[in-house]
């Protein structure tokens, strides 16, 4: 069975009993255990293929349903929970669906699934826009766009601003229009495919913030990462040169021939390597206020500076 992603809907929906399927959850949770897969992602496979919701799951109420509509048949829902299981797809590309800040976003596997520490980004953009005065109207470019997460996260939370989104993949520009589409945020976002600023030489001095999650993991490092990871999400998206800061390095160089005076430089990057970004901006001569900011695990996450 490909992808829930790829495959089409069946017209008339399936239909199981409540006990038939609370049946197939604890013999799901069994195996799941015994392969080290959090129980929680049973409840997000049927928060989006049945529709209950996270009480339901908990309580274990839906046992006394008489029917529930799924979008698939349970023996279908089974072959799917296999894959997660054996093939350690990640349950978002089975469902197609990750959710990130309040978005729902289509993903497949052209593009890495949205991190939770990422949503920060669009927190610290906002605080720069409120406690520095960088311009909220103006020009916001999200490069290395992927599902167009932040993109979307920027256009939703600057409302006046115009976002500009870049990404070297056509498969992975594809996956970000459709979910600015089916956001209702299609004319507040352009896409362009090529290699980080190049496509956008129209904008040179005038872009207010550049916000950007770049591929930053050693690419020997790549090779060690999970098989949810390794084998399943883009090495495009991951692989950071030999010693992951290739194109973090890039973005410092590049950025301030295309970046307002005042406007934000805001990288995510990988634990330890702060200190190094840091160094790199300060010793570029062209940034000012050079800040590095935590993720929620207390990891420095994130990097953040002015143009002069
Ligand atoms: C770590 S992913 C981030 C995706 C998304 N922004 C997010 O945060 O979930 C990095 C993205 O950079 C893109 N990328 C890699 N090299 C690139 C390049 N030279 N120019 C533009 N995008 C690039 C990859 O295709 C991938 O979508």
């Amino acid at each position: 069975m490909p992808y829930l992603a790829d495959a089409q809907f069946p017209k008339s929906l399936m239909f199981v009993s409540g006990l038939e399927l609370w049946q197939w959850v604890n013999q799901a949770k069994t195996e799941a255990r015994s392969s080290d897969i959090p129980l929680a992602e049973i409840d997000w496979l049927l928060q989006e293929l049945a529709g209950l919701d996270r009480l339901a799951l908990r309580l274990e109420s839906f046992k006394d349903l008489p029917k529930i509509e799924l979008k698939l048949s349970l023996s279908e829902l089974a072959q799917l929970w296999q894959r997660r299981l054996q093939e350690r797809v990640p349950v978002q590309y089975l469902t197609g669906v990750a959710h990130w800040r309040h978005f729902s976003l289509k993903v497949t596997p052209a593009v890495l699934i949205p991190r939770p520490e990422t949503e920060l980004l669009i927190d610290l953009a906002v605080e720069a826009v409120k406690s520095y005065g960088v311009n909220p109207k103006s020009h916001w470019v999200d490069l290395g766009t992927g599902s167009g997460a932040i993109a979307i996260g920027l256009a939703s939370a600057l409302t006046n601003a115009r976002v500009y989104a870049v990404d070297c993949s056509s498969e992975a520009l594809a996956v970000a229009r459709l979910n600015a589409e089916n956001l209702g945020l299609e004319s507040r976002i352009n896409f362009y495919q090529g290699s980080w600023w190049e496509p956008l030489a129209f904008l040179k001095g005038r872009v207010s913030g550049m916000v950007s999650n770049p591929p930053y993991i050693p690419s020997s490092t790549v090779l060690t990462l999970q098989p949810e990871v390794l084998k399943h999400e883009p090495h495009l998206a991951l692989d950071g040169g030999f010693d992951g800061l290739e194109c973090i390095r890039h973005l410092v160089e590049t950025a301030p021939d295309y970046l307002e005076s005042g406007g934000v430089w805001l990288v995510e990057m990988m634990a330890g390597q702060a200190e190094a970004v840091a160094d790199m901006l300060d010793s570029h001569g062209s940034y000012c206020d050079v800040q590095i900011f935590s993720d929620l695990a207390g990891i420095d996450r994130f990097a953040l500076a002015y143009r002069l």
